[in-house]
């Protein structure tokens, strides 16, 4: 995709995400690769009102070519996700009550779900039996040592969908926008069944 039509995906995708209540404040960051490289967001700006200057172009390497501030604080975990899955397009990054919360909750390294019809808006998911994994990682100030962290698991587990990062939010990937975007939703679907079944199942004990 070309640069310009990239940065107004992004933009359309911003302005809907920050609808569903997934990006408040300044939180969340998203980036796509394009023709030339990668565009992502600027750090600090409120994702649902994104601007065209509000974006850096960087060149295959990760290297910024172009655009004023400074890119996303987690601008090193966008690039090793793309690294780690090559086919991924485009990187939503958001700030969910339930991403937030359930990550939270969950002591083990994955939130694992089988039994919901909406795993299958995820790639590769075709029944309800199957089992959907995303995996949870302690949150770090210290992005690169994040990044490396999740490299490391993703030897054993390989990411697909996305990964948590514990009280912080949800990386979602996809090959293009259209599936980031489908990801996040089925994803954010299910992470909101599993808070309503935890809360009615400790209610009944
Ligand atoms: C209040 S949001 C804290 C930083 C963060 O987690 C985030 O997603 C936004 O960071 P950015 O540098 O991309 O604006
Ligand atoms: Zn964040």
């Amino acid at each position: 995709m070309q640069t310009k039509a990239a940065k107004q995906a992004l933009i359309d995708a911003g302005r809907w995400v920050s609808q569903q209540g997934w990006v408040p404040a300044t939180g969340g960051n998203f980036s796509m690769k394009t023709d030339d490289g990668f565009v992502v967001t600027a750090s600090g700006f409120d994702k649902g009102y994104l601007t065209p200057e509000q974006f850096l172009e960087l060149d295959q390497q990760g290297n910024i070519v172009s655009g004023d501030g400074k890119p996303s604080a987690e601008t090193a975990l966008h690039l090793k996700l793309y690294e780690l899955q090559p086919q991924s397009g485009c990187i939503l990054h958001t700030h969910s009550v339930a991403a937030t919360v359930l990550s939270r909750f969950i002591r083990s390294d994955s939130f694992a779900v089988t039994g919901y019809e909406m795993q299958k808006s995820l790639s590769g998911i075709h029944s309800h039996l199957d089992t959907l994994s995303i995996a949870i990682f302690d949150n770090d100030q210290d992005i690169p040592a994040l990044a490396e962290r999740v490299a490391k698991h993703h030897q054993t587990h390989p990411i697909t969908h996305g990964v948590l990062i514990r009280g912080h939010g949800l990386y979602a990937l996809g090959n293009s926008i259209f599936e980031t975007r489908r990801h996040i939703e089925g994803l954010e679907f299910l992470f909101a069944c599993e808070l309503e079944r935890i809360k009615l199942e400790g209610a009944v004990k």
